[in-house]
């Protein structure tokens, strides 16, 4: 079925793959992918699963083994190289050959589909170079060698020059690999800004689970087995696949949360985790901390493979204050002891491994 939001189509199962002389290596298998103008679309699997030669194939940088795919009126195939680069802009993660080229001069690159044969850029394409700097942050770097920027620095470089070609879909394969963690969201709510306010579709692949879940309209997770998934994050968390493909010992997801831990295998040993907030009148900042402290005090137990249980737990943690200095401190009890420690979650670690 298909709507008046439709971009990009899949009418047959899409078969993605390598040829190789008689040689056939089918990597995977789509049936009904489809693309809505404005998506926010992130791509996840294990390494391996196929992410990259999907994008390449929906790109129309490598043929389709099967299966054909409509994009805004016509079959990608039926595209000049010009026409589609109207379309679609991709950023992979390979190095370009761009020998002394500035910044600018890379992301004056995007405009080529647009220009004539000398490539002579106008006004307006000028604008828009500067524009799409200025959006990516990258117009303070726009006279350095590309080559000489840093991988953060050249991946936004990349960003401005798909927005300089100006097209309804733009793929991007990790865009945010070489990023700290600061930038990878400031990029993550950039692409997402734009899908929303210049209608343009985005497909990312990325290893950020948590950032996908958090950030995409709709998630495509590849499977190992073949097929994908593809549905909002509340879908996916709730179909067990975070768990089944990417928690393994030692790792686990919360779904509530939507983030992984580390977690060892949980022993017999079981706790309950209190607050003590009633005796003494706290500040709202204060109760508010307590509550984290408590949150975090739960992890780190659980982490350690302590099992929570609140009916018959073996030991019981109390966070509490002090009537003096904003002071707090944890209380341990078990089989009818008590023993206290400081606020730091070390230290309760430290008791709490010598006592059980
Ligand atoms: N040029 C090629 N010729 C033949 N097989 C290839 C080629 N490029 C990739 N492959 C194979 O296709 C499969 C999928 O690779 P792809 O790079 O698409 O995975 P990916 O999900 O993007 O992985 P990663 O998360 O590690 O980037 C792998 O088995 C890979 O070895």
């Amino acid at each position: 079925m298909m709507d008046n939001d439709t971009i990009l189509n899949a009418y047959e199962e899409v078969v993605t793959g390598y040829v190789s002389g008689k040689k056939k290596k089918v990597v995977g298998r789509y049936e009904h992918l489809t693309m809505a103008k404005g998506e926010f679309i992130c791509l996840i699997g294990p390494n391996g699963v196929g992410k990259s030669t999907l994008m390449r194939s929906l790109t129309g940088l490598q043929p389709l083994i099967g299966g054909r795919i409509w994009l805004d009126g016509y079959f990608l195939d039926e595209y000049g190289s010009k026409n589609l680069a109207k379309k679609i802009a991709i950023v992979l993660t390979d190095q370009l050959q761009t020998g002394n080229m500035t910044a600018r001069e890379i992301v004056q690159m995007g405009r080529y589909p647009y220009t004539g044969m000398m490539g002579h850029l106008t006004k307006e394409d000028h604008d828009l170079v500067e524009e799409v700097m200025m959006l990516t942050g990258t117009l303070s770097l726009a006279d350095n060698t590309f080559l000489k920027l840093s991988d953060g620095e050249r991946q936004k470089v990349m960003l401005a020059r798909a927005l300089a070609q100006d097209t309804d879909i733009i793929v991007l394969d990790e865009p945010t690999a070489f990023l700290d963690m600061l930038n990878r969201i400031e990029m993550i709510r950039l692409l997402r800004t734009i899908a929303r306010d210049k209608e343009k579709t985005i497909l990312l692949s990325t290893h950020e689970l948590e950032l996908a879940l958090q950030a995409a309209d709709t998630i495509w997770l590849l499977k190992k087995e073949g097929g994908y998934f593809s549905g909002g994050a509340d879908d996916l968390v709730l179909s067990g696949l975070l768990e089944k493909y990417f928690t393994s010992e030692g790792i686990s997801f919360i779904p509530e949360m939507g983030v992984f831990q580390f977690s060892e295998p949980l022993g017999n040993s079981t706790f309950d985790i209190k607050l003590e907030n009633s005796k003494m009148s706290l500040s709202q900042v204060q109760t508010a901390q307590m509550e984290v402290r408590k949150v975090w005090a739960q992890r780190i137990l659980e982490r350690e493979g302590y099992k929570q249980d609140s009916q018959s737990p073996d030991f019981v943690v109390t966070y509490f204050p002090l009537e003096n200095n904003n002071a707090f401190r944890w209380v341990i009890d078990k089989g009818g002891k008590s023993y206290s420690c400081d606020t730091n979650l070390k230290d309760l670690l430290k008791v709490i491994r010598q006592l059980v």
